[in-house]
């Protein structure tokens, strides 16, 4: 499309954006929509700490993208105005193991870090507990992407302090939120019975939003972040059509921002569906490396193989699997529901002649995507 030089062109100082950075990765929106059940729940287990009581635990689970931590963030945000409470937010991502968490809720406590040549974890644990007491606060600890905790085989040594503060020093109090968006981890199962006994958490459960929803959602922030009139319903309505593709959320932002650039590059004021489409090469992939990023290396290891396999049987890509990690059949099937439970395969059962019925294993994405990003 050619645009008149006098009426379309952008020169350089002019853009569609009003303002990028709510396309931006780390934004907390102003507006919070569809999540008013959540966030409800949520302060129900956490509205003791107000009172100086020790919060309901809450586990908090969901598919990626459908704001778990912002419902987090935000709640989070409203209780720092409130005396008597201190939140911490853990990405358990960054701080996997006990002493890693142990360590971040410190700094927020003390307003520094532990020393840098190290203390026991008793010793820090005791230092974060007196403190609490000495000021009279509730601890609210969210531990985001706990699955990192599970993996790292440190859990329940983690929920275990946290959860128990309260037997060793008299007014400790303490609530954990447990944030996991890997629903092939059953949590209470894989914690120690020791744990398993203390922790009884509230459940909040974050669906996917529906394609109405995000054209709710994206639209709140197509009118913070665009000029007026530079996305039409046409094109938006588009944009959660293919983020409703995977449900996660950051897709359609990060689909909204290269449109956004698309548009500019071809000097237009208004984002075409084309812009839409084109963004999309490479938009879609936000989410591929959003569950790429939290497979484990067995799991990783899957993926791989399955790369080489493209479209095989199950039985031949476990053959393959199995002569490169020796992990067993059982495993196996594990980890192919979550790979097919995430979107990263396809599992499509089909008739083979002369075995019945088996399950073929496709990529969901171009197997050199996937490779680049694993
Ligand atoms: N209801 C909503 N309104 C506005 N923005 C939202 C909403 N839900 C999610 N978002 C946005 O979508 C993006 C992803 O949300 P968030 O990080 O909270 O999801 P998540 O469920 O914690 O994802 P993950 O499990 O992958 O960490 C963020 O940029 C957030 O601002």
């Amino acid at each position: 499309m050619t645009e008149d030089p006098e009426e379309g062109m952008l020169s350089w100082d002019e853009s569609v954006f009003r303002d990028e950075h709510v396309f931006e990765i780390d934004y907390v929106p102003e507006t919070f929509d569809h999540r008013e059940t959540q966030l409800e729940n949520l302060k129900y287990a956490l509205r003791p700490a107000v009172r100086g009581s020790r919060p309901l635990n809450t586990m908090v689970r969901g598919p990626p993208g459908t704001g778990k931590t912002t419902a987090v963030l935000k709640l989070f945000g409203e209780l720092t105005g409130q005396p008597g409470v201190r939140t911490v937010r853990v990405n358990c991502q960054l701080d996997s193991t006990r002493y890693a968490v142990f360590s971040r809720v410190f700094e927020n406590v003390f307003d520094y870090e532990p020393p840098s040549s190290g203390i026991s974890f008793k010793k820090l644990f005791g230092q974060i507990t007196d403190r609490l007491v000495d000021d009279d606060e509730v601890l609210v600890v969210a531990l985001d992407d706990v699955n990192y905790l599970f993996y790292e085989n440190e859990a329940s040594d983690t929920l275990y302090s946290l959860l128990r503060a309260h037997e060793g020093s008299a007014g400790v109090r303490i609530g954990v939120i447990v944030v996991s968006s890997d629903l092939s981890l059953d949590i209470m199962e894989e914690l120690d019975g020791r744990v398993q006994s203390v922790f009884r958490p509230e459940e909040v459960y974050f669906p996917v939003y529906d394609a109405d929803e995000i054209v709710d959602i994206l639209g709140e922030r197509v009118d913070r972040g665009f000029h007026d009139g530079v996305i039409g319903p046409q094109e938006l309505d588009r944009v959660a059509e293919l983020t409703a593709e995977s449900g996660d959320l950051r897709v359609g932002i990060d689909l909204l921002r290269r449109a956004g650039l698309n548009a500019e590059m071809r000097a237009s004021r208004t984002i075409s569906v084309d812009d839409v489409e084109t963004a999309y090469d490479k938009s879609k992939y936000v989410h591929l490396s959003r569950c790429l990023r939290e497979l484990t290396e067995s799991e990783r290891a899957l993926v791989e193989t399955i790369a080489e396999h493209d479209g095989e049987q199950a039985g031949t890509v476990y053959e393959a699997f199995h002569e490169s990690t020796d992990l067993g059949y059982t495993r196996y099937t594990e980890i192919v529901n979550k790979l097919d439970q995430l979107g990263v395969i396809e599992a499509d059962y089909a008739d083979v002649e002369g075995r019945g019925r088996s399950r073929s294993l496709t990529l969901s994405y171009d197997a050199d995507a996937v490779l680049d990003r694993l």
